[in-house]
């Protein structure tokens, strides 16, 4: 048998597949709608934070120098409330009410909160002095206008889209999400949940996979199923691009069978199909359908899920602004066998003190296994035995 592509080789193929996604213009969205999108942009206030100069607590608005000579008594001449208008200046020897967050007179430069104050209808005795500025905001002193109110490249939880929105800003920048289809085949597939009649299984790999282009930042256009019948596969392909996918993923009919439905769909337009040297994930495909990438994963669940986090996620991430997935070393708990030749990555489960086990055996099949894991661990080629205490790379999942 003719070697085996090395993964690092497919994996330089699927990155050069996924170039044209680098090139798709940034976005505007409605700043509500831009929970967990990240910024294309620095984002600039146009006002000042706070935008004018309030109070910051309930209480009376003084001049620092008519209170110097405290316990003093000033006449009310007014009230200000954290409403619209221009609060008219206060006049010297007088004091105003004035609330939380209520413009402060011109002329006012200390606020006495209400505690420390004993009132009559028309006067308010004050028993210290004051210094200037005291529980006054000025405006700016968050952040004066044209600074950078949420740099480039942060992706926004609610604090954030609180400070835009104190900013006045309604819409936002962002890094546009990577349009995928997710396409299952195979004739014995049916929706998860439907009754199971003989040689019929649910459709794992969509679900799974469309979970995971969500995760990885992405949105998820189109989620489809076909029978083993390359008409249904083509009609299928022709949905996606019509819903404007950017990237077309599918899962089975790769490998060697009588009914290897991709192959017959895509082979004859251009598509590699290769068998890679690793484990699980050997049968894979690539192909442009009318320029629209497609990357083909074998059809086990395992394989399919495994073949996402190593040839797609990353980029996906990338192009989500998402930090790249942990990978670390650990050390292993029990020892282990590989196969000569190929990339093994074996599902593992972290352990306290910075160890990991392994959960079950190699087989692309254990899906079960696969939930059971959070981590995966590689194991290069050229290694067929490790013992406890050897250090492996594992994977964040
Ligand atoms: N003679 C050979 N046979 C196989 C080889 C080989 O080298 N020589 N490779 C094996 C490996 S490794 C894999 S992986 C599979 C890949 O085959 P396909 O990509 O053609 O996948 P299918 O045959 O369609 O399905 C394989 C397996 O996975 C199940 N499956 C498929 N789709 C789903 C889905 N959406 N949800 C859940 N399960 C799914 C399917 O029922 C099969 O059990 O080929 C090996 N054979
Ligand atoms: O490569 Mo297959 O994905 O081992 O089962």
């Amino acid at each position: 048998m003719a070697d085996r592509t090395s993964v690092d080789a497919h994996l330089a193929r699927v990155l050069a597949l996924l170039a044209p996604l680098r090139s798709r213009a940034d976005e505007l969205v409605p700043l509500p709608e831009a929970l967990g999108r990240v910024t294309a942009a620095d984002l600039v206030s146009p006002i000042d934070l706070p935008p004018f100069r309030n109070s910051q607590m309930d209480g009376f608005a003084v001049r620092a120098a008519d209170v110097a000579s405290a316990p003093v008594s000033l006449p009310i001449a007014g009230e200000v409330a954290a409403a619209p208008g221009t609060p008219a200046a206060l006049r010297p020897g007088t004091a105003v009410r004035i609330m939380t967050g209520a413009p402060v007179p011109e002329g006012a430069d200390a606020i006495v909160p209400v505690e420390d104050a004993l009132t009559t209808n028309e006067s308010v005795s004050i028993a210290r002095s004051r210094t200037v500025g005291e529980y006054v905001r000025e405006a700016g002193s968050d952040l004066p206008a044209g600074s950078v109110v949420v740099p480039t490249g942060v992706r926004l939880a609610s604090r954030h889209l609180g400070a835009l929105a104190a900013s006045g800003l309604a819409s936002v920048p962002v890094r546009s999400r990577v349009r995928v289809a997710v396409l299952s085949t195979g004739s014995e597939l049916v929706a998860p949940g439907s009754p199971l009649g003989p040689g019929q299984i649910p459709d794992a790999n969509g679900v799974a996979l469309a979970a995971a282009v969500r995760s990885a930042g992405a949105e998820v256009v189109l989620e489809g199923r076909v029978t083993d019948t390359a008409a249904e596969l083509e009609a299928l392909l022709e949905a996606a691009l019509a819903v404007g996918a950017d990237l077309v993923l599918t899962s089975g009919g790769v490998s060697m069978g009588e009914h290897e439905v991709v192959r017959e769909l895509l082979e004859p337009h251009g598509a590699v199909v290769d068998v890679l040297a690793m484990q699980p994930g050997g049968p894979q495909a690539l192909a442009t359908w009318n320029g629209v990438p497609v990357v083909c994963f074998p059809g086990n669940p395992v394989s399919s899920q495994l073949s996402f986090e190593i040839f797609v996620a990353p980029s996906l991430r990338e192009l989500a602004g998402l930090p790249a997935p942990v990978r670390e070393p650990r050390v292993l708990e029990s020892g282990l066998r590989s196969i000569a030749g190929r990339r093994q990555f074996l599902r593992g489960r972290r352990t306290r003190g910075g160890g990991v086990t392994t959960v079950a055996g190699p087989g692309s099949h254990l899906v079960a296994a696969l939930a059971a894991s959070d981590v995966l661990i590689v194991i290069p080629e050229d290694v067929v035995e490790l013992g406890a205490g050897d250090s492996v790379e594992t994977w964040e999942l």
